[in-house]
């Protein structure tokens, strides 16, 4: 183990996956610190997807480490026992529970209510409370709190998914594609709720929406064919002509 992985919340070192032959990590590494926010960019197909497969236990990588806190190998956890870590994924498409409230599905999601029918007839703590409207602030859907999860808009929906991740207090929280099909002003306030987010959590955010990962305001990464292709700011990667090439002129 390299010596930056102390102090690190994930490190990736030398990670190698083949499908069939094909290489899509191809000496991937990287580091994130505990509170950090990193944005990772890239063509489709460059491993951002199998990135976050490896890290979460879905995906075996060949060789290379991937190590959680500094120490948790997480090559030998599957990916309930990354869950378990404090390791959360946000997948593309909302998965909110459409035909149960706002407020229940954040409820539910709250630790320790695993149980859908114990936590709709259970009476609420006065600290779940105190969380409840805490996260409704953050996921701004206070005004929406009774409504449906089924009546939100597209935007919402992914706000309160979010929410719902947040509820489990996840040490890393990994995004993929948050803002896809947002309108322009709720890209925004994606970029807002997570820079609000990050700080207490780290937040890995897979995005290809430029303005939105300018609006982060994060270091960002570059994957190109299964490595980092450049890493810094938006204005430094954005500057690299390799990036230009095979991304940004595209
Ligand atoms: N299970 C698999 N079996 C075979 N090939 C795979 C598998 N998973 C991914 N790949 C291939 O690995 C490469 C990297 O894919 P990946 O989905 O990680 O890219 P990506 O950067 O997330 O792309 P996109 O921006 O399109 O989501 C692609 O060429 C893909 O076809």
């Amino acid at each position: 183990m390299a010596i930056q992985a102390a102090g690190s919340i994930l490190y990736l070192d030398n990670v190698h996956v083949a499908f069939d032959g094909f290489k899509a990590i191809n000496g991937l590494s990287m580091i994130l610190k505990p509170g950090e926010m990193r944005a990772i960019i890239g063509p489709n197909g460059a491993g951002k997807t199998t990135m976050m497969d490896i890290i979460t236990g879905k995906t075996r990588p060949d060789r290379g480490d991937v190590l959680f806190n500094g120490q948790v190998d997480l090559t030998k956890q599957d990916e309930a026992g990354v869950a378990r870590l404090g390791i959360g994924r946000k997948f593309q498409k909302p998965t909110v529970f459409e035909t149960q409230t706002v407020e229940d599905n954040l409820l539910l999601s709250l630790k320790g209510r695993r149980d859908v029918y114990a936590m709709l007839f259970a009476k609420r703590t006065g600290e779940e409370a105190a969380r409840l409207d805490e996260l409704l602030a953050l996921i701004r859907l206070e005004a929406r709190r009774g409504d449906l999860a089924g009546d939100l808009s597209h935007g919402q929906k992914q706000w309160l998914e979010i929410g719902m991740l947040l509820a489990q207090d996840p040490k890393v929280l990994l995004v993929d594609e948050p803002v896809a099909g947002m309108t322009d002003a709720e890209t925004m306030q994606t970029a807002e709720l997570l820079r609000a987010v990050a700080g207490a959590h780290s937040v890995v955010v897979v995005e290809h929406d430029m303005e939105f990962v300018r609006a982060l305001g994060v270091k960002v990464t570059v994957l190109h064919q299964g490595a980092v292709l450049a890493e810094g700011s938006i204005d430094h990667v954005s500057a690299v002509q390799e990036v230009v090439d095979v991304y940004l002129g595209r």
